[in-house]
């Protein structure tokens, strides 16, 4: 195995799971050798800035806002739909800002995540099987056998459906729209009509308020004009990640350059296994989901492998155990990572722990399951003295029905009228916010917590003297 970086060959040979099954090798080949020569989609130095940031998360300065759909779609590449994921992301992080009254740093699902790792690997309709749609990376979502034949030409369409969200993103998060003045205008239009819409009028005009007296005071700065705001996918195919991962011209090191972040599923974090090998050699920030049969020595040894040299920022461990079990699993894993002296970030994923199939056959989630594992999560790092630093959410701006339950009550039969994702269930807007406004509850809570410890712990006056 190369030191440097190893070749895709040498990946292959690790035998990795979740890849496609490619009928012809000579088009893969073909494909690799475009995707190789392409420009990065992100610069290196962005992703050692996001690097930074979590290290400031780690050591308790910092949350992280992780989220956006399941499984992107190259028909989802529209100025209203890229615009209407970040509307409802900025709008979470302002409330989350506001509670936790730390940075919070903003990393979408977006921009590269087209490729799903599936439970089984076919479908069976009236009969007829055929492969399992395993992203628009992989193949269609048409229920024919040429749609979902995987074919590695959609890899060139994931490189482009990357750089134009990529593309939009930047412009509109350093262009003005993520403005703190245009609060109002990222949710004019749907906030007042849900059941959290009456809370987040209240915050912007408050924040607006705050903005006037801090433009009269002459601080009008850059830093509220535009936001950092960072993307993310779960790395799962080799041909496509290995042939956008380059070697930096500033530290000879190789950096994956098709996302600031990138993760490895729970699917594909063997320790041996290819996923492993190939990220343990990038630069880049990486994310670890671990799931509910994750030991704190599985963790600490997927740390060790990729984090050999205690990187601050470097790890994130992103849990996702499922509601009814948060609060019994998480605690060792968390106990023997910290007793290592290791500073990761710890970001809860409460959605893939808590997915079901409704009576009418829909996969949804429960909002009250989201939520309750969510405030495990918070409760564990209590009970512990760590910290909780994220958050990490399937998500869309739209008005989708998708997950059953928050403010707007939505039921199983309330799943027909717009289910739209093709894998996952997601929260819609109005369930997004309302998140947002109870984890804000949580920060609160915590920096109340903690403030009150901090005056009992210091010391008193007569003793200062
Ligand atoms: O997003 C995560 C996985 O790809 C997804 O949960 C798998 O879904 P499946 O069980 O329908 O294959
Ligand atoms: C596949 C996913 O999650 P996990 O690896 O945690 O199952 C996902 O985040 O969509
Ligand atoms: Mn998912």
């Amino acid at each position: 195995m190369s030191e440097v970086f190893p070749s895709l060959a040498e990946l292959h040979a690790l035998n990795p799971k979740h890849q496609a099954a490619y009928p012809d090798p000579v088009a893969v080949d073909e494909v690799v050798k475009e995707l190789s020569v392409r420009p990065p989609l992100v610069f290196a130095g962005e992703c050692d800035d996001l690097r930074g940031k979590l290290a400031q998360v780690a050591q308790r300065k910092g949350f992280v806002l992780q989220g956006g759909d399941c499984a992107e779609t190259f028909e989802g590449v529209t100025a209203a739909n890229v615009s209407n994921k970040l509307r409802v992301l900025l709008a979470m992080a302002v409330v989350l800002t506001y509670a936790a009254q730390v940075p919070v740093v903003k990393i979408g699902r977006l921009a590269g995540q087209y490729a799903k790792p599936r439970s089984k690997d076919t479908e069976t309709r009236g009969g007829i099987t055929l492969p399992v749609y395993k992203g628009d990376a992989v193949n269609g979502f048409a229920f024919t056998p040429e749609a979902r034949t995987p074919d590695p030409k959609r890899l060139l369409d994931v490189y482009n459906a990357s750089a134009a969200t990529l593309n939009l993103t930047r412009a509109f998060v350093t262009g003005g729209f993520a403005h703190l003045a245009q609060i109002h205008s990222w949710n004019s239009d749907w906030a007042k009509t849900s059941g959290v819409g009456t809370r987040w009028e209240e915050l912007a005009g408050e924040i607006e308020r705050a903005l006037a007296f801090m433009v009269a005071c002459g601080m009008d700065d850059e830093s509220m004009r535009k936001v950092d705001f960072f993307a993310s996918h779960e790395a799962l195919l080799l041909e496509y990640e290995h042939a956008l991962t380059r070697i930096d011209s500033r530290t000879a090191k190789p950096y994956n350059v098709s996302g600031h972040f990138v993760w490895i599923g729970e699917r594909t974090r063997q320790l041996d296994g290819a996923h492993v090998e190939m990220l343990r050699h990038v630069q880049n920030p990486i994310g670890i989901k671990l799931g509910p049969t994750t030991t704190g020595a599985d963790a600490l040894a997927l740390a060790d492998a990729l984090d050999p040299d205690h990187q601050p920022g470097r790890i994130s461990f992103i849990t996702r155990m499922g509601a009814k079990k948060i609060r019994e699993l998480l605690p060792p894993v968390i106990e023997q990572v910290e007793a290592s002296g290791r500073e990761v970030v710890w970001i809860c994923d409460p959605m893939h722990g808590n997915t079901f199939e409704a009576a009418n056959g829909y996969k949804t989630r429960d909002f009250n399951d989201v939520m309750d594992e969510v405030n495990g999560f918070f409760d564990v790092h209590d009970q512990l003295g760590t910290w909780p630093g994220g958050v990490h959410i399937e998500l869309t701006g739209d008005d989708v029905t998708e997950c059953v339950g928050g403010a707007d009550a939505l039921a199983e039969t309330d799943l027909g009228d717009r289910y739209e994702s093709l894998c996952d269930p997601r929260l819609n807007r109005n369930q997004s916010l309302e998140l947002a406004f109870l984890v804000s509850q949580r920060l609160t809570d915590g920096r109340l917590k903690r403030g009150l410890r901090d005056l009992q712990t210091a010391p008193t006056a007569d003793v200062l003297a």
